[in-house]
């Protein structure tokens, strides 16, 4: 696991976009996974600019997003579906038939998703951690062997989404599908961004302790290309 700590925010989202940059430079076609919260907006920003200065293209790419919460529609406006095509998709020339974003509430929709995935091979994973140490909806004590499935949320986790519902737990959905540990540990290459030192303690478990349920980032010690980009906040407890 290759761990860089840089000042701040900005300057994390510039060298999560040199990771990204290069798999998408490389190869026309690959296989991006993407995440949901405000820890890669600025690596997602970095990617329009470029495709707008450059012309970085992404028309033969295909994306698989991690997760999307249960009981609201696709078109709701905190749907991960919707901040996928609000804070990237809209700026870039991926093809909306190329994009995939988990959706509902069964085991048919989450062996349907497995099932989408299984024709590819995610060539970079973009993660971002929850502060108990969750990864995609993974929350702590699910089996690293999980592959998609549909979680309960925790307390904490709502709590920590409820900025995103006018500050309101109760309108935080209950649920959540979510690609699971097995299938995020099937990508090439991982990139984990984290900031600020709401992160610190979930960090320092990632990274430090051996790998283990309850934090269930930690598992990514096991993977043979990660790179984790933290600020110094997110980085204090290493
Ligand atoms: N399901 C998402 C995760 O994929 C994300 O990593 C986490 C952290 O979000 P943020 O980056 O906003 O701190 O939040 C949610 O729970």
């Amino acid at each position: 696991m290759e761990v860089i700590v840089l000042k701040n925010y900005d300057e994390v989202s510039k060298k999560a976009f040199e990771v990204m940059k290069e798999v998408v430079a490389n190869k026309k076609n690959a296989v991006l996974g993407l995440a949901t919260g405000s820890s890669p907006i600025g690596l997602y920003q970095n990617m329009i600019k470029d495709h707008q200065e450059n012309g970085t293209s992404y028309a033969d790419i295909t994306s698989f997003n991690l997760d999307e919460y249960v009981g609201i529609d696709r078109n709701h406006e905190q749907s991960y579906y919707t901040f996928m095509h609000e804070n990237l998709f809209k700026g870039i020339d991926i093809k909306e038939e190329n994009v995939h974003v988990p959706y509902g509430d069964t085991k048919a929709d989450c062996d349907a998703y497995e099932k989408a995935m299984e024709d590819y091979s995610v060539d970079i994973q973009v993660l971002g951690i929850g502060a108990n140490g969750h990864i995609g909806f993974n929350e702590p004590g699910t089996p690293f062997s999980e592959t998609t499935h549909i979680v309960t949320l925790t307390e904490k986790t709502r709590q920590d989404n409820a900025r995103f519902f006018e500050n309101d737990i109760n309108q935080v959905p209950t649920h959540a599908i979510t690609m699971g540990i097995a299938t995020i540990m099937k990508a090439k290459k991982i990139l984990l961004v984290a900031t600020g030192k709401n992160k610190a303690d979930a960090v320092a478990a990632m990274v430090n302790k051996a790998p283990d349920v309850n934090c269930p980032a930690s598992v990514l010690q096991n993977h043979p290309d990660v790179v984790v980009i933290v600020d110094e906040a997110a980085a204090a407890k290493l």
